[in-house]
């Protein structure tokens, strides 16, 4: 059975705020949700007739609760207080006037007072909200009509089926179609595309495109955020320990094979003892060099044995004697051994230069937590191979797969010379050696003209083979922009976000793309200005690679960098190419690297940060020589 739908009810009614014994629609409507299969009461709360509580309420329960309906009842009549309708209407991102149609008739059929009430509905991203009555009995009424059909609206927003693949069987039942799990569509998408307008119609002429955008230009954290809940991490594989593991993700708490060290070992040279035989002159009865042996020897009183650093210590042996602490006595006749050799050692405790089994660490004993990234500096791949690891599950890495879009582009390497109006195709050089230098696999999918069925079978195809898709160029305001309507129309992929409030890299946008058989395909759509396809990737594409590989742990770091000389600050926020160098005092200093056009690859080549500029401001247009600035870092530093 599917989770229950999780709702939350409001009653907005500044009597009942007062006295919630007066409330009576909010314990009904709650019956009558409970009592209905498939939904769970998860949030109830009475509020005044007041819009900034209301509005409270309504974002966190939708925006951080994530409820999938939130029911409001009272504030919806004509008395001056009733504000319910125009205090939640400006918080929908769609509304549903067919519900809200429903609920009108249901109650005029009831009563033509029913014309009195200011009923409202819609999403607010993937929360279905309902303003219903006040009165209990018109509630009643309001929610008889309402749920023969909510579960199903919930059923689709749940599993995002598009329009096109709501069947009328799929009305007449709940169940998916074959192929497709629950899992897989509750992750498909995440955010209902928030369009302002109509975006273009694929099969439409030039005269009739768009000549606004229609998607709203959102900030650089909630497309991050968009990402990131988009974003999984790809099914763990098992490996074999060994250097390739390097950069990889345990996917499992890891436990000692075997004990270390796996014998009682001396830790330093010199002569195993029974302490309690004290100092004397006792014969050498038996050398133990590190090394593998059969079985252990026994060491009887009255002798001693010799011993190297880690090497094993006899049976009955309880210390270790430093050879510095010794002198030799007797020599054999060859004189190539030691005969006898004297202890000065006084006091020698026993247990005294001896590791004990397991006393680094025992069998068993957890070595690596999941989550740990085995790092370059190699110490978790020795921990490993300490205790006996020989395979590790590891989180799996995405592969990714490398488009560029446009008539004008070329292969570097094509033979015939550029013809006018032609350039050279290098966001795919820039992004394919950023993929792999970031340790993932990045598939080429070469360069697609401007046709929109190139561009469809394309990603058809990539969408077999690849995780996760980055295109560039295509994705703006113009005639040949076909990314964006390609994307939505012919592969049924949500487009979350389609514009970024950044410079550079406005048009950005990103997608998931619904697959039968598999999770999603996330889809970077990148602009093609080449500046701007390398700044998004690491700014929104590189962070999601890495979760999906299951670090978490950094992204996008920044640092505070002084910069050397006056910048102008952009009316977008602005990732300004830097090149950051410590200083001899250890100070972190910042060049720019000229100007900023983002087709100007050599603004990017020389850079290893990028400053992270806020927007310009009546009273500040520039940032100053001398001041901090936050920088972002994708390079390392020349020391
Ligand atoms: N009317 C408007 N025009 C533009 C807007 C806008 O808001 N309204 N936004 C501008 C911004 S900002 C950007 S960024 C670009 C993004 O354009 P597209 O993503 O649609 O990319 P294209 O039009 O295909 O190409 C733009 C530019 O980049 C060159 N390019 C494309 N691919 C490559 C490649 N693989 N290697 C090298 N260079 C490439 C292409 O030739 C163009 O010069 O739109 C602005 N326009
Ligand atoms: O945002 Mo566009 O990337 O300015 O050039
Ligand atoms: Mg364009």
């Amino acid at each position: 059975m599917d989770k229950p739908f999780t709702v939350g009810i409001v009653t907005v009614s500044d009597s009942s705020f007062s006295n919630n014994e007066l409330d009576k629609s909010g314990p009904l409507i709650g019956e009558m949700i409970s009592s209905s299969p498939g939904y769970k009461v998860v949030k109830k709360t009475i509020v005044p007739d007041e819009p900034a509580e209301i509005t409270k309420v309504v974002k966190h329960w939708s925006d951080d609760l994530a409820l999938e309906v939130v029911l409001l009842t009272g504030g919806t009549g004509f008395a001056e207080r009733d504000q319910t309708p125009e205090t939640v209407q400006p918080l929908l991102t769609r509304v549903t006037p067919g519900i809200t149609q429903l609920l009108m008739n249901v109650s005029l059929t009831k009563t033509p007072m029913a014309a009195l009430s200011r009923m409202t509905s819609g999403f607010r991203n993937r929360t279905l909200i309902v303003t219903l009555p006040g009165s209990p009995k018109a509630c009643r009424e309001n929610l008889e009509a309402l749920l023969p059909i909510l579960s199903h609206a919930l059923d689709l927003v749940r599993n995002q089926r598009t329009r096109v693949q709501v069947t009328h069987a799929a009305l007449a039942s709940s169940h998916l179609p074959p192929g497709v799990t629950v899992h897989q569509c509750v992750h498909q998408h995440h955010h209902i595309p928030k369009h302002l307008g109509k975006t273009n119609d694929l099969n439409a002429p030039v005269t009739k495109r768009a000549r606004q955008s229609p998607y709203p230009m959102i900030s650089v954290d909630e497309a991050k955020q968009i990402i990131y809940k988009c974003t999984r991490s790809i099914t763990s594989e098992t490996m074999e320990v060994a250097q390739d593991l390097v950069g990889r993700v345990l996917d499992e708490d890891v436990f000692a094979k075997e004990p270390v060290p796996g014998y009682r070992a001396s830790m330093v040279d010199g002569y195993a003892v029974i302490a309690s035989d004290g100092p004397g002159i006792y014969p050498v009865t038996q050398v133990s060099v590190a090394s593998g042996q059969d079985q252990t020897p026994t060491l009887q009183s009255g002798q001693i044995a010799r011993v190297t650093t880690g090497g094993l210590v006899p049976e009955g042996a309880d210390a270790v004697v430093m050879v510095e602490d010794t002198t030799l006595a007797t020599v054999t006749e060859d004189g190539k051994e030691e005969a006898t050799v004297q202890i000065h050692a006084e006091n020698v405790c026993a247990g005294s230069n001896i590791r004990p089994i397991g006393s680094d660490c025992q069998k068993g004993d957890l070595v690596c937590t999941k989550g740990t990234i085995i790092s370059t500096l190699g110490s978790e791949l020795g921990l490993l191979a300490s205790v006996g690891v020989t395979h590790v599950d590891v989180v799996g890495k995405p592969k990714v797969g490398v488009f560029s879009s446009g008539n004008e582009l070329r292969e570097l390497h094509a033979a015939q010379p550029l013809r006018i109006g032609e350039i050279r195709d290098s966001n795919r050089m820039t992004l394919m050696a950023a993929i792999t230098q970031a340790g993932f696999e990045a598939v080429d999918f070469g360069i697609l003209s401007d046709d929109v069925n190139h561009i469809r079978a394309a990603f058809q195809l990539a969408l077999t083979k690849v995780d996760v898709i980055i295109s560039t160029g295509g994705v703006s305001m113009g005639e040949a922009d076909w990314i964006k309507p390609m994307l939505e129309q012919s592969l049924q992929a949500t487009i979350h976000f389609g514009r970024v409030m950044m410079k550079p890299a406005k048009p950005t946008t990103f997608a998931t793309i619904p697959r039968a058989h598999s999770d999603p395909c996330l889809a970077f759509a990148l602009p093609g200005n080449p500046v701007s396809a390398t700044v998004a990737f690491y700014l929104f594409v590189l962070p999601a690679l890495r979760r999906m590989s299951g670090v978490i742990q950094y992204e996008n770091t920044t640092l505070p960098v002084t910069i050397k000389h006056d910048i102008q600050l952009d009316s977008r926020p602005e990732y300004h190419r830097v090149q950051v160098q410590v200083q001899a005092d250890g100070k972190l200093v910042a060049t720019s690297t000229g100007s900023q056009q983002s087709s100007r690859m050599l603004s990017m080549s020389l850079a290893n940060g990028l400053l992270v500029l806020p927007p310009s401001r009546p009273d500040k247009h520039v940032v100053l020589k001398g001041e901090q600035v936050q920088c972002m870092m994708v390079g390392s530093f020349q020391i």
